[in-house]
């Protein structure tokens, strides 16, 4: 099995409190991996070590396998949260060009969005159910339906990692029904590895095909 996450003997604490207590964990490709366990228990703390926005105060992590530290291929790594739900409603930006930004890297600033890079944004807000919306403004659109934008913002990167943390906080039960409609068949298509946290273990125990849960402090 292909390793896309190791952690090895990984210590966590904000000043002088532990929150995460020498962690042992592999993720292999194809997972798609719910974190769970109370509030405040360490949930986003875990997934922001993974995406290095947090550093171990002990042990290490290896990320596709290299270690964090030298890891610079950030373009195969997705990542949403509850707060990329944000735009407010009168800023002037479509769904499509809200995609499209995450070309940038690969195209160019102030360079126009060539007809292949169209096709791909095209084809990730199909993935998402959201190709009919291309030309709303963002700001339209409800939250869920912004949710899975922002999904797509992430997918046309081609990443090979998708980390989402809380993604359906404020979503409806239909809304959340249908974004881990989404979540499943690009896990199962597209064998897309997809780490999720969430304090809803309802759901997600029905949804992921692993559970990680943290209790004091492993
Ligand atoms: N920047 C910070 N500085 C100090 N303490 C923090 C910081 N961020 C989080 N904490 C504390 O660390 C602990 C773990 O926080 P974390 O956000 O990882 O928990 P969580 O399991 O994701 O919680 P929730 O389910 O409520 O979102 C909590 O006790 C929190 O108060």
């Amino acid at each position: 099995m292909d390793k896309v996450i190791k952690f090895n003997d990984v210590s966590f604490g904000y000043e002088d409190k532990v929150i995460l207590d020498n962690i042992n964990l592999n993720i292999n490709k194809g997972d798609y991996i719910g974190i769970i366990g109370q509030n405040g228990v360490g949930k986003s703390t875990l997934l922001k070590l993974m995406i290095n926005k947090l550093k171990p105060v002990k042990g290490s992590i290896d990320l596709l396998n290299k270690n964090i530290n030298n890891f610079d291929e950030w373009n195969k790594i997705g990542y949403v949260d509850q707060k990329s739900n944000s735009f407010s409603s009168s800023f002037p930006i479509t769904v499509e060009e809200v995609v499209s930004l995450s070309l940038v890297s690969k195209v160019g600033l102030f360079k126009r969005v060539s007809k292949k890079y169209k096709k791909e944004v095209d084809e990730v807000l199909k993935l998402v159910g959201m190709y009919e919306y291309k030309d709303r403004l963002i700001g339209s659109l409800s939250g869920g339906q912004q949710q899975k934008v922002f999904i797509a913002r992430e997918l046309v990167k081609s990443p090979e990692i998708l980390f989402l943390d809380e993604p359906t906080v404020g979503i409806d039960v239909n809304g959340q029904k249908e974004f881990y409609k989404i979540l499943k068949e690009l896990n199962e298509k597209l064998n897309l590895t997809i780490i999720i946290v969430s304090h809803d273990l309802f759901i997600v125990k029905e949804e992921v095909k692993k559970l990680a849960l943290i209790k004091n402090k492993k």
